[in-house]
């Protein structure tokens, strides 16, 4: 299995990744995924993807901003807040790289959730409520830390074609310096989080969240790859 690149070792990151394996690859390494590697995906699954992915963010944005609520200290506080900035930052780049694609703001706009948009999202959003901050933490963390795993595995992929590649720059967007800073943040503040929140004593039902929010990424791969049949 491909070894983690973040978190430490004995910590609550690890832990869960440790707890899922068959979820976790099925989620990081995906046809989807391999298909970004090698070139070979086909278009309308990236585009079908990059549509449902812009719903995605808003959700994911709304979690962000929940995190801000369930945040326990003014630090806290102000860490949701940049993030969630930066999320809608990013979030306008999103819809000019549709553009490259051939999707225009109106085309995305338009778009209605697929089912598996909405399952995740709203799920990751029921966890973060029904729960605290750690629960939320946990369901989040397979978006943040897994996508920069994928970019480590894609890098690490004998197969993987950089030439004439497609999806060149969605790949280095996510092995970029500055994203794979952010994964290794999610998953050491998921450490310290283990500790200061009881981890181990909670850690069947964190980790039940963890492969859960992995399978529903899965499933969001799948939602894509389906449309490139
Ligand atoms: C389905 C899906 N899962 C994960 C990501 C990754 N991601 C979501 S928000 C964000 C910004 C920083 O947290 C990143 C990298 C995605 N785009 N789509």
């Amino acid at each position: 299995m491909f070894a983690s690149p973040y978190g430490a070792a004995g910590g609550l990151f690890h832990a869960l990744r440790d707890a899922a394996p068959a979820r976790w690859d099925a989620y990081c390494w995906h046809p989807f995924v391999q298909g970004l590697a090698d070139g070979t995906l086909p278009l309308p699954a990236f585009r079908r993807y990059l549509v449902q992915d812009w719903l995605f963010l808003i959700h994911f944005a709304r979690a962000k901003a929940l995190a801000a609520f369930k945040a326990e200290s003014l630090d806290a506080l102000r860490g949701k807040a940049v993030s969630l900035n930066a999320l809608l930052a990013e979030m306008n780049m999103h819809l000019a790289y549709c553009a490259e694609w051939g999707l225009s703001e109106a085309d995305v706009l338009a778009e209605t959730e697929a089912p598996e948009t909405v399952a995740y999202t709203r799920w990751v959003l029921d966890r973060g409520m029904a729960g605290d901050i750690l629960d939320l933490e946990v369901a989040l963390a397979p978006c943040t830390v897994g996508y920069g795993e994928i970019a480590r595995r894609i890098a690490a992929h004998p197969g993987r074609r950089t030439e004439g590649n497609p999806y060149h720059s969605w790949i280095a967007a996510y092995s970029s310096d500055e994203y794979q800073a952010l994964a290794r943040g999610a998953a050491e503040r998921l450490d310290r989080l283990g500790v200061t929140h009881g981890g181990e004593a909670r850690f069947a039902k964190l980790a039940a969240t963890f492969a859960e929010a992995a399978r529903l990424e899965a499933a969001f791969w799948q939602m894509g790859w389906d449309a490139g049949a």
